[in-house]
């Protein structure tokens, strides 16, 4: 062999890659970029709705529900990964389900305003959206909002959103928000969530009634659509049979949805296939009770961090306590 020939195999052999980050065409020709970390993570992000669709650890096993009826075509909002609800959660206001920004196409920001605190993360896109014509006709607001994704190098995946009131004739406004998690489950009925026990909820099922929530971990048997209010900065879902514990990690977000349809719902959904709630739970980190005010001139920050952790047992069960109080 030749010591050319050499030479260009070794790179490709090479087993350590560098974090990297890559524009391409998704679905339809959609944009989207692929964010990779050197130990094998990997999280991929459309500019259509600023919206993560995969999320992979460093086994490439995938942990974000995507439906395999999912539309990826505007206007339709894609069903699955991690859709952006602004400037309205739900149907709490005048605009359509979810606000608009998950259906709209971002921007990547090749040089954003800098964070407060900088990212360990190489690999991360920056984001920005600002409202056309169009939008303003229905909310009558200029902002910018930015969103950092960033992959950090355990594989844990940020979202931070930067949103700034840009009208400049000194008017306030205000919004709702959420990060639209759907979290890919075994079973759903072999799922728990920890972190939400005891606390006052909305329930869309009921009118938005305010309940109070029981002190056992929440358990799936029936279509769940929950507004838990005032909830703390960590949230764990435990997938008994895949053995794997999702932690949620929250900034300047007090509310957490959780969200399933059902067999009912599901099947009345053109984009979600009749059995795929067996296999999703969406936990929403949100903003939803008390809306978020901004002046001119002002900006809010809601940040979430998810990482994907082996699920501690104890005697056979699971140690909640270990989950949400270790680092
Ligand atoms: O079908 P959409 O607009 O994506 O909304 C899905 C669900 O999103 C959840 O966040 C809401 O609480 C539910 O009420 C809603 O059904």
């Amino acid at each position: 062999m030749s010591s050319e020939k050499e030479k260009t195999i070794a790179p490709l052999s090479s087993s350590s890659s560098s974090p990297s980050v890559e524009l391409c065409k998704g679905i339809n020709g959609l944009d989207k970029v692929i964010l990779r970390e050197s130990r094998g993570s990997s999280a991929e992000v459309y500019l259509y709705g600023g919206h993560v669709t995969s999320w992979k650890n460093d086994h490439g096993e995938e942990l974000l529900f995507l439906s395999s009826k999912a539309i990826f075509k505007p206007p339709k909002a894609i069903r699955g990964g991690i859709p952006i609800c602004f400037p309205q959660f739900g149907g709490l206001g005048t605009l359509d389900q979810h606000g608009f920004a998950r259906n709209r196409t971002w921007t990547i920001e090749d040089d954003p305003p800098p964070f407060p605190t900088n990212t360990l993360s190489k690999a991360f896109v920056d984001l920005i959206l600002k409202p056309s014509e169009e939008d303003m006709k229905s909310w009558p607001h200029s902002f910018e909002y930015r969103l950092r994704v960033a992959l950090g190098p355990g594989g844990d995946l940020m979202l931070t959103s930067r949103i700034r009131n840009t009208n400049s004739e000194g008017k306030p406004f205000s919004f709702t928000f959420a990060y639209h998690t759907y979290f890919s489950v075994s079973d759903i009925s072999e799922v728990r969530v920890e972190g939400l026990e005891t606390l006052d909820y909305l329930d869309n099922l009921r009118n938005k009634e305010r309940f109070t929530e029981q002190g056992d971990a929440l358990t799936f048997e029936s279509e769940v659509d929950k507004i838990y209010l005032s909830t703390p900065t960590k949230i764990a879902i435990i997938d008994h049979e895949k053995k794997r514990t999702f932690v949620v990690r929250k900034d300047g977000l007090p509310d957490a949805v959780v969200w399933n349809p059902w067999d009912k719902k599901a099947k009345a959904m053109a984009d979600f296939g009749d059995d795929e709630y067996k296999y999703m739970l969406c936990v929403e980190a949100a903003a939803i009770e008390k809306p978020i005010t901004l002046k001119p001139g002002e900006e809010w920050k809601g940040r979430v961090e998810l990482s994907a952790v082996p699920s501690s047992y104890c005697s056979g069960q699971l140690d909640p306590q270990r989950v949400l109080q270790g680092s």
